[in-house]
């Protein structure tokens, strides 16, 4: 076997009231984040005592995979990293050169393309390498998986759970992903392909999701807009969305986050608290379909990434759709693909 590790690489989150502050700086810097925006995301965190499952949720799949790389004969070290907490990944890519780790596989915990979801995920390795220097081991990510039969079975079958919970009335389903600012999102993948990677697999995924329930009728829509006022995101968000449908005469919504892989905050806050108490006002049901992190295939999913690599594996992916995202040492996959956007050229966005 070629590789030696395997780097799980997270967002990050906070686990105590004192580290919220700090995290969101971290998560915002330089990002045109207006300060009442992040107060008012301080409060979220502050609802769960300043404690974001994400970490612990993050073990708890390491975990799982460990078990299953162990189940299969596969004989690979897991450290964990994150952009934005502890461990920040720079620690721990230091930890695995003083370990004598020279080439490791590394597993970004989102399933999509684009800026904040693929391409920001290579600029956390570049800088953790550059952290470490000469020391550093070769970093290789594994590629994107919004089409992979594992990921579109899990979300499948928490569907179908989730369809229970609110029983036989006129249902609606709704697939969520985290918005992202249009710009972004226009400038996602390489521009030969014609933009728009992030939002076209997110729909991709949803209609595969779909497909596999024989669900005709269905909504992609989005969460947990940020950023300034003025930069227009993808849109619609799913609380408006709630309301759309209940005038439309839907009387439930099963709500799936098809944009994440762990119920982390975004999830039990934005959709838990904010979509489900829409409904509540309105009449409606709600349920929310479970994310992929609490499934056995997911850890199945990334052994089979590894997989790949490690030993030529089959590709199994259930779209056309191109599929990027693995890459090596920080490099983009692609010729200018996922380029961050310039800051202040949006429309009329002075601190965006
Ligand atoms: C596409 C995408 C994903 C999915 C891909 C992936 O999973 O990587 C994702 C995941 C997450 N986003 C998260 C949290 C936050 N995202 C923020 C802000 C932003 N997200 C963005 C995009 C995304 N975000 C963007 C374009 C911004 C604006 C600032 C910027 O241009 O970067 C902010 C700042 C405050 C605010 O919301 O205004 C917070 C706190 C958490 C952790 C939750 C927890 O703690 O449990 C997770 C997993
Ligand atoms: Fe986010």
């Amino acid at each position: 076997m070629n590789y030696d590790a395997l780097l799980w690489l997270s967002f990050g989150g906070p686990e105590g009231p004192d580290d919220v502050m700090p995290f969101l700086e971290n998560v915002t810097r330089g990002r045109g984040v207006p300060p009442e925006r992040l107060a008012e995301v301080a409060e979220h965190y502050h609802h769960f005592d300043g404690v974001s499952p994400i970490n612990r949720l993050n073990r708890e799949a390491i975990a799982a995979v460990e078990r299953e790389l162990a189940e299969q004969g596969v004989e690979l070290p897991v450290y964990f990293g994150n952009r934005n907490w502890h461990p920040m990944v720079e620690d721990t890519v230091k930890r695995m050169a003083a370990d004598g780790v020279k080439r490791a596989l590394v597993f970004a915990t989102s399933a999509y393309g684009g800026y904040s979801a693929c391409r920001q995920y290579d600029e956390d390795i570049l800088r953790a390498r550059a952290a470490v220097g000469e020391k550093a081991p070769q970093l290789v990510k594994l590629r994107q998986f919004f089409d992979h039969p594992l990921f579109v079975e899990a979300n499948a079958d928490a569907v179908r759970a989730a369809y229970e919970q609110v029983g036989d009335r006129d249902t609606r389903l709704v697939f969520v992903a985290h918005s992202v600012p249009t710009a972004a999102d226009a400038a996602s993948g390489p521009p030969e392909e014609g933009g728009h990677r992030y939002s076209r697999q997110v729909a991709e995924a949803s209609r595969l999701v779909a497909e596999q329930l024989g669900v005709e009728t269905y909504d992609v829509v989005w969460q947990s807009r940020s950023g300034s006022p003025h930069v227009p995101w993808l849109e619609p968000d799913i609380v408006d969305h709630i309301e759309a449908l209940h005038g439309d005469g839907v009387r439930a919504v099963v709500c799936c986050p098809i944009g994440f892989v762990s119920d982390h905050l975004e999830v039990i806050w934005d959709l838990d608290n904010e979509a489900a108490e829409k409904a509540e006002e309105l009449g409606m049901g709600f349920a929310r379909s479970a994310t992929p992190n609490s499934d056995p295939r997911f850890a199945q999913l990334v052994v089979e990434l590894v997989r790949e690599q490690t030993e030529g594996a089959a590709v199994r992916k259930l779209s056309t759709l191109t599929t990027g995202g693995d890459t090596a040492n920080g490099a983009p996959c692609a010729t200018r693909c996922c380029e961050p956007a310039r800051r202040p050229a949006t429309a009329g966005a002075q601190n965006a």
